[in-house]
């Protein structure tokens, strides 16, 4: 018998980043597992915690160890295999290892202490006591009856009690009073009740005539409905039916009701169909003809939503080849990873329903990754179509209670397939047999928060834990899997290469113009449209067929400047510009969140001629106003979209052929299959090229094979247009014949010699502090001491060798980012190959740190495998 639980509580700091040791309480043995959330007592506060290790006895003196307060699940939220994952993403990411369990549980689950008052105990011999001191009960008035009311004893301490609380000022008294009568309460109620006496509580409580306890409180409830049933059948029901009199002529009618239906139906169906009053129903209740209960409900989102359903396809022989060797592995049910190289259009989400399919034959569950902004009603309602209610929906749009809803379906085994971004990867499946990723290339796949993992590394271990099947697909994987897939060198990550290389609609990949826009400007075309796709998109009008026109978003800021003097708006805490928004017309930090009023003239010299420059896309959608009056355009970008399902209402808009033109971000790029789209317009394809990330080419890429991906796909042949300054980047050209493999291979020659991955990995270290000068003299310690600590541990070298092992260090400089949240920012970043630990280096390099410093103004953050180097 366990009876002693390794707990890791609920706080997001190194030092308590260990397991803590509890008793288990006997009437909780048999209840605690490994994966069971439960509240601890941990200092003076209630924390809660996740156990994490089931021991018979303790190294600490049993004196020492408290018992677990409370048990919040009946099922534990997380499964032994989930806890053990934890552990690894906190070597391999440098976290806190409740971190990373905190990423996996809805939030939801984040339950925290909330505080309860209560009055003390009755003091024995209290009755004794106070009869004793012979005070009549009316003797002195009220005061004493509230004393006596909230619990007080006349003798010693408890006399000096009673002259207390009689001195009391009213309101205390009749706080004391509501808090006895009501036994436990909320101190938050309290203050509600009681709003400006938040002094007088306080005093209370220090005084010891209220008492504090805390107890973990979830952050969302489970939802119930009403339902009523028949209580009685057969004759009683005959019996019940003629008793009634006419005056029960309703209750009679309800009775009939449920007899007639024979289950539990929601009250509120019950009463909006017969027209009845709950009073009616509850008197059935009390005679005890029906039965009222609390029935637990899913809150779904889908709820009101059907569902064409479908069949699997007749796979073609290229499908057939890769679906094949997948499920080979499936079946054997062992650990393999695939990399799905498929053409924009290839079928690839075909090949993942139909091994999603083989998956659930074999009583084994799926997950399915898919970015974000991917995640439309188009990609749900293809998995829906085809599992039906076997599907549960992760996604961020998704309110708290429904997203803890969908989990739960998850986690109780109801549903087979979850589909979701990024944190879906956690799905708390406990038969997993496959895990696709849809576009693996994602750079959203990367969380930039702590835990800052990658669902892609988290995936394959998951997969491994469980011998499952990992799928990547893409039409442009990345470099990293592409090359891993190639070399087969890491046996961590060595995929199998699988490709599709044509459309099962037989239709071809569109043809893609460059247009060089150096040359439209010399010929005095000082529009965003160039003559040809000015020409193109008119053609569209005509045929009325449809265009997509994208804007890379990456490299357009919208910020405020004067004309006059120059003069940009800063965010005041971060160093950057801040940007404009047009529907509240004003300025706001996309970092801190810092907003103001757009001024209307120059705070500098106080010209008027201060201009805003809208979104990139805004400005587009205006020149297109001016272009082609009447045009309807639907816009798409971080404007239009904030509002709960408006991405889903535009995209059905247009769906429906209520615009001609659809404008947007990254967001049009991606797995949108609409027939009616010939014309594909890429405004500025080179924005981002510019920009200081050694991605920079690799992402404009595939962000201009999945633009272009999106016209044609169907009957009606495709076009697209390609407007670049630069048109001779190899990104550019290689996207435009649809090209990958020469892409890859260009630009894997200019990662090897600069020394980027996939040839080394990357770690970046940043520094920040309130004081420029403070920070750059421990950012110079930080980079002195880690090559210290590297060359101690034989590994320091530079990269340029092409040794199978070495490790450099670069930095410190400044961030690209140098100033964020009122904090100075520095960074060194460390590049490595081979089998060096080099993570735990620079965690125990910064731990070092710190720990010497005592200045707990330095933050130091550690990013393994960053996908922003901003
Ligand atoms: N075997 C098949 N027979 C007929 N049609 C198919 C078959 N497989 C897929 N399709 C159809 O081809 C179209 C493209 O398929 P799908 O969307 O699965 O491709 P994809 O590779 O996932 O595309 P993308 O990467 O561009 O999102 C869809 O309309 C799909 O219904
Ligand atoms: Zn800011
Ligand atoms: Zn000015």
């Amino acid at each position: 018998m366990y009876t002693i639980a390794k707990v890791i509580v609920d706080v997001p700091s190194r030092d308590t980043d260990r397991p803590f040791d509890y008793r288990i309480p006997p009437d909780m043995a048999g209840w605690i597992e490994i994966g069971s959330r439960v509240g601890v007592p941990f200092g003076r506060r209630t924390l809660q915690g996740f156990v994490v290790g089931l021991e018979k006895q303790s190294d600490m003196d049993p004196a020492r160890i408290k018992p677990i307060q409370e048990l919040l699940d009946h099922l534990p939220p997380l499964s032994p295999d989930l806890v053990e994952l934890a552990g690894w993403m906190s070597r391999k990411y440098a976290c806190t290892t409740i971190a990373a369990l905190q990423v996996m549980i809805p939030s939801a689950l984040k339950g925290k202490a909330e505080r309860y008052v209560s009055v003390p105990d009755l003091q024995p011999g209290y009755a004794e006591a106070a009869a004793g001191a012979g005070v009549p009960a009316s003797g002195t008035g009220n005061a004493e009856n509230l004393f006596r009311s909230v619990g007080g004893s006349m003798e010693g301490e408890q006399g000096a009690l009673f002259a207390l609380t009689a001195a009391l000022p009213p309101e205390a008294r009749s706080i004391l009073a509501f808090v006895r009568n009501a036994g436990l309460v909320p101190l938050s109620q309290l203050g509600k009740r009681y709003p400006e006496e938040g002094e007088t509580v306080k005093a209370l409580l220090s005084q010891g005539l209220l008492t504090e306890t805390q107890q973990i409180k979830d952050q969302m409830r489970r939802k119930t409905v009403k339902t009523v049933a028949a209580a009685v059948s057969g004759e009683a029901a005959e019996a019940a039916l003629a008793s009634f009199t006419a005056q029960a002529r309703r209750q009679k009618e309800v009775l009939e009701f449920l007899l007639e239906v024979g289950i539990p139906i929601s009250q509120q169906e019950l009463l909006s169909t017969l027209g009845v009053t709950a009073g009616t129903v509850k008197k059935l209740a009390e005679k005890g003809y029906a039965v009222i209960e609390d029935v637990e409900v899913y809150r779904d989102p889908y709820a009101d939503r059907r569902f064409k359903a479908t069949v699997p396809l007749e796979l073609t022989d290229e499908q057939s080849d890769v679906f094949d060797k997948i499920n080979g592995a499936l079946q054997a049910r062992v650990h393999d990873t695939f990399l799905l190289h498929g053409v924009t259009g290839s079928g690839k989400t075909e090949v993942y329903l139909q091994t999603i399919e083989r998956c659930i034959a074999q009583d084994r569950q799926a997950i399915v990754l898919v970015p974000e902004i991917s995640l439309t009603p188009q990609m749900v309602e293809r998995f829906k179509g085809r599992f039906g209610n076997k599907v549960a929906i992760l996604h961020s749009r998704l309110s708290g209670g429904e997203r803890y809803d969908e989990w739960r379906k998850i986690r109780e085994g109801k549903v087979q397939v979850a589909i979701g971004a990024r944190s879906a990867v956690f799905a708390p499946f406990e038969r997993l047999g496959l895990i696709v990723m849809d576009e693996e290339h994602e750079t959203s796949y990367k969380q930039e928060e702590t835990p800052k993992y990658h669902a892609r590394d988290v995936a394959v271990r998951r997969a491994r834990q469980h011998g499952a099947v990992v799928i990547l697909g893409s039409a442009t994987p990345s470099l990293e899997s592409y090359h891993a897939a190639r070399s087969q060198s890491d046996d961590e990550f060595a995929p199998m290469l699988l490709e599709m290389r044509n459309r099962p609609s037989g239709s071809s990949l569109p043809k893609v113009h460059i247009v060089d826009m150096r040359e439209e400007l010399k010929e005095g075309n000082r529009s965003m449209f160039s003559r040809p796709l000015h020409q193109a998109i008119a053609d569209r009008l005509e045929r009325k067929e449809q265009s997509v026109l994208f804007l890379n978003r990456r490299g357009f800021s919208t910020f405020v400047m004067c004309r006059s003097c120059g003069y940009v708006a800063n965010c005041p805490d971060c160093d950057i510009s801040l940007t404009y928004h047009e529907k509240s017309n004003n300025l706001r930090c996309h970092y801190c969140g810092h907003a103001e009023p757009a001024p209307s003239i120059c705070p500098e010299c106080g010209s008027e001629h201060i201009r805003y420059f809208g979104t990139g896309t805004q400005r587009v959608e205006g020149e297109l106003a001016k272009l082609f009056p009447g045009i309807r355009v639907i816009r798409m970008d971080v404007d239009t979209t904030t509002e709960k399902g408006s991405h889903e209402r535009l995209l059905q808009a247009f769906r429906e052929q209520k615009g001609d033109v659809l404008l947007g971000t990254q967001m049009v790029a991606k797995g949108l299959d609409f027939p009616n789209v010939t014309l594909v317009g890429a405004i500025a394809a080179d924005s981002a090229l510019n920009l200081p990330d050694f991605r920079a080419a690799e992402k404009t890429f595939q962000l201009l094979t999945q633009v272009a991906g999106r016209a044609g796909r169907h009957q009606l042949p495709g076009e697209v247009f390609i407007q670049s300054y630069m048109p001779e980047h190899y990104s550019i050209i290689h996207a435009s014949r649809h090209d990958y493999l020469s892409f890859v291979r260009e630009e894997l020659q200019h990662r090897r010699g600069l020394g980027y991955p996939p040839y080394c990995r990357l770690i970046l270290i940043t520094l920040s502090h309130e004081h420029m000068p403070v920070l750059v003299r421990m950012a110079e310690n930080f980079a002195a001491e880690l090559r210290g600590n590297a060359v101690k541990k034989g590994v320091f070298g530079s990269l340029d060798r092409l040794s199978a092992e070495a490790l450099d260090i670069l930095g410190p400089i400044a961030s690209p980012m140098p100033r964020l949240k009122k904090r100075y920012r520095f960074q060194c970043m460390v590049k490595y190959r081979g089998d060096i630990d080099a993570v735990e280096l620079v965690r125990r390099t910064a731990a070092g740190m710190l720990d010497g410093l005592k200045d707990s103004l330095l933050q130091i953050s550690i990013d393994v495998d960053p996908q922003m180097l901003m």
